[in-house]
């Protein structure tokens, strides 16, 4: 008798052993990362997903909270093949289910075939099959999740100041913290605001960058979020990291889709278009910039698949990653971005520039 069952949405049912107790449900995803543990399970773009390490040992150099990147653990459950008892303590603390003991390779390989799927999950003495599948049939699909940018978004405003003149304005839909220190390491002063913020909250802050956050669920459920892209598109310099980035596109007039089962993990190849030069990256996201519009020049792609990695317009002074260039799990070959952001501030027209894409 097992005391942890996951019921799948291809209509397997796997069983596991229970490390932390609960039922619970989540879009089932994997991570081939080998270290950043700590970050991965803060990172608050896993909101509503169920995270598999894909990597066997999860816990082999311990818990420290200064790796956090948010205030909490972020996906629904954890599942790896092995977890130690110090990640497990962690777990049970926040009350986040887990499983070990399992053929995790089995697992990643469905989700690769079949991709992203939904998961329902019962762990404890009193764990069913058929617990799993009540978990399961209650799954929503990411893209129902329609209001998780309140679930993860700061509640209220907050400065991190910088000792430079710079001020960028951080529009939290789930930021990790990397980015806020990557800004502030450079100088910047950073309000960081919650995603619903309105024109008139960012106008108050006389903002010289405005930068859209990552964050979990569906691009086009932020719809207050475009509406800041919209208003202040050609006035203001604006950068995204990944959730960002799908956001910028979609405003701008571009499109995002689902990907099969996404890129997450710290070592995905980017190639620069005009500098040919390749880049391993951290990635985490499920979604993709399909087309950037007529405003947007797609300037990096994944070497694997092709898919959009960078988004630029001149014209409207705006850069965008689909990965994490602040790393934290990976590598920190892309911290550069942050300079260009910054230097977005001595292009020409910076701030003055007339909105050219305009909502009325
Ligand atoms: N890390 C992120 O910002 C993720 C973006 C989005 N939720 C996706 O899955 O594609």
């Amino acid at each position: 008798m097992s005391d942890a069952y996951l019921a799948l949405e291809d209509g397997r049912v796997v069983e596991a052993r229970g490390r932390v107790p609960g039922r619970t449900r989540g879009e089932l995803v994997f991570t081939t990362a080998y270290t950043g543990y700590e970050e991965s399970l803060t990172d608050p773009s896993y909101e509503e997903q169920v995270l598999t390490f894909s990597y066997p040992l999860i816990g082999n150099y311990g818990v420290r909270a200064e790796r956090f990147e948010s205030d909490r653990i972020h996906p629904r459950a954890a599942v790896a093949r092995e977890f130690t008892e110090e990640v497990v303590e962690w777990l049970a603390e926040e009350d986040v289910p887990a499983v070990d003991h399992l053929d995790t390779r089995d697992l990643v390989t469905s989700i690769r075939e079949e991709g992203a799927m939904k998961v329902g999950i019962a762990v404890g003495d009193d764990a069913t099959p058929e617990a799993a599948k009540a978990e399961l049939a209650k799954c929503k699909g990411m893209s129902e999740h329609t209001e998780i940018g309140a679930q993860v978004t700061t509640p209220e405003p907050t400065t991190y100041e910088g000792d430079g003149d710079t001020t960028v304005t951080l529009v939290d839909c789930g930021a990790k913290q990397s980015i806020v220190d990557s800004l502030v390491q450079r100088g910047a002063t950073v309000h960081v605001l919650p995603y619903d913020a309105s024109p008139e909250d960012v106008e108050a802050l006389d903002t010289d960058i405005l930068f859209i956050s990552n964050g979990p669920g569906d691009p086009e459920n932020y719809e207050p979020t475009h509406e800041l892209v919209d208003y202040f598109a050609g006035d203001v310099p604006m950068a995204g990291i990944c959730l960002g980035q799908q956001i910028i596109a979609s405003a701008l007039g571009g499109t995002t889709e689902k990907m099969a089962f996404g890129h997450r993990g710290v070592n995905q190849p980017v190639r620069d278009i005009e500098t040919g030069r390749v880049v391993m990256t951290t990635q985490n996201h499920g979604y993709t910039v399909a087309d950037p519009g007529e405003h947007l020049d797609v300037t990096q792609i994944n070497v694997n698949d092709d898919t959009a990695e960078g988004l630029a317009s001149e014209e409207l002074d705006v850069i965008t990653r689909q990965y994490h260039p602040e790393a934290h799990p990976g590598p920190n070959d892309t911290l550069d971005f942050f300079d260009d952001v910054l230097a977005m501030t001595e292009s020409e027209g910076n701030g003055r520039k007339r909105r050219v894409v305009a909502s009325d």
